[in-house]
C-alpha cells in the first residue's frame, strides 16, 4: 500500500510511470518558524543605525529572498524598488550588523512547526529521499541544522548563496534532484511561499503549499499550488 496521502496519490497517478520519489522542502516558514529570531536581529540592527524597529509582524513581510534582500527590506519600510537600488557600502555596513547577532542568536525563539519532526522522521525510515532547499545563506543554515539534529535528514542541502540563482529561480531545485538523482517530475516541492512554488512549478515538480508560513503579506493559495496542506504530516498516509 502507497505510504502517501491521497491527494499526493491522486496528482502522481494523472501521471504516467511517476511515483513520488524525493521530497524537497523549504526551511523558514515550512519546517521553522524563525521570525522570532530574525525580527530580534534586524530590530537590534536599526538600532544600532538610529532607526525605528521593525518588530515581528513586518520581519514576517519581508522574509522568504535570502538575508540579503531581508536586510536591504527593512533599510527600506519594505520597498523593494528602493530595497535593489541600495548603495552596496550601506548594505555591507547593515549586514555587518545583523550577521553576527543572527548567527549568535538563530535558535533562541525559534521554533518547529507541529507535524515536522514526526515525519520527516517517518519519512526517512521509509528511506525517502529527502532534500533542504533554502533562501537562507549557507552559513546560518549549517549552523541551524546542527543546533536541530537534522542533518542525517537531508540528502542534500541546497541554500541561498550556494548557486548564483535562488528560488524563484528553479536552479536549486534542479540541483538538489540531481545531487538526489532524481528527476524533478518524481519530486514534491514543499514550501511557503509564492518563491517556493514558482521555482517548483519552473523545475517541474508537484508543488505543495503549507498556509501557516510567511508569503509576504499574501495568501499562498494566489500561487495555484498543486495541494495546500495544514501540516507536513498531510503529505503521508496514517494507519
Ligand atoms: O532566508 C530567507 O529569506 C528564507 O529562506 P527560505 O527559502 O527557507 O524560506
Ligand atoms: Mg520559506
Amino acid at each position: 500500500m502507497s505510504i502517501w496521502s491521497e491527494p499526493v496519490q491522486t496528482y502522481f497517478s494523472a501521471r504516467e510511470d511517476t511515483v513520488p520519489q524525493a521530497l524537497l522542502f523549504d526551511l523558514d516558514g515550512t519546517l521553522i518558524d524563525s521570525v522570532p529570531d530574525l525580527a530580534a536581529a534586524i530590530d537590534q540592527m536599526l538600532v544600532q543605525l538610529g532607526r525605528p524597529v521593525a518588530g515581528q509582524p513586518l520581519v514576517a513581510e519581508w522574509v522568504g529572498n535570502g538575508a540579503d534582500m531581508l536586510v536591504r527590506r527593512a533599510l527600506c519600510d519594505g520597498n523593494d524598488m528602493q530595497a535593489q537600488a541600495l548603495d552596496a557600502a550601506e548594505v555591507a555596513a547593515a549586514r555587518a550588523l545583523f550577521d553576527p547577532f543572527y548567527l549568535e542568536h538563530l535558535n533562541d525563539a525559534t521554533g518547529v512547526y507541529p507535524g515536522v519532526e514526526k515525519t520527516l522522521t517517518i519519512l526517512a525510515v521509509l528511506g525517502i529521499r529527502m532534500a533542504l532547499v533554502t533562501n537562507k545563506p549557507r552559513v546560518f543554515t549549517d549552523v541551524l541544522l546542527d543546533a536541530l539534529g537534522w542533518r542525517p535528514y537531508f540528502d542534500a542541502v541546497v541554500c541561498g548563496d550556494d548557486l548564483p540563482q535562488r528560488k524563484p529561480d528553479p536552479a536549486q531545485i534542479l540541483h538538489a534532484c540531481e545531487l538526489m538523482a532524481v528527476e524533478p517530475q518524481q519530486a514534491i516541492m514543499v514550501g511557503d511561499s509564492r518563491n517556493d512554488m514558482y521555482a517548483g512549478k519552473a523545475a517541474g515538480c508537484m508543488t505543495v503549499a503549507v498556509p501557516y508560513g510567511y508569503n509576504h503579506g499574501e495568501n499562498i493559495a494566489t500561487c495555484q499550488p498543486n495541494l495546500i496542506i495544514h501540516s507536513l504530516a498531510d503529505l503521508i498516509r496514517h494507519v
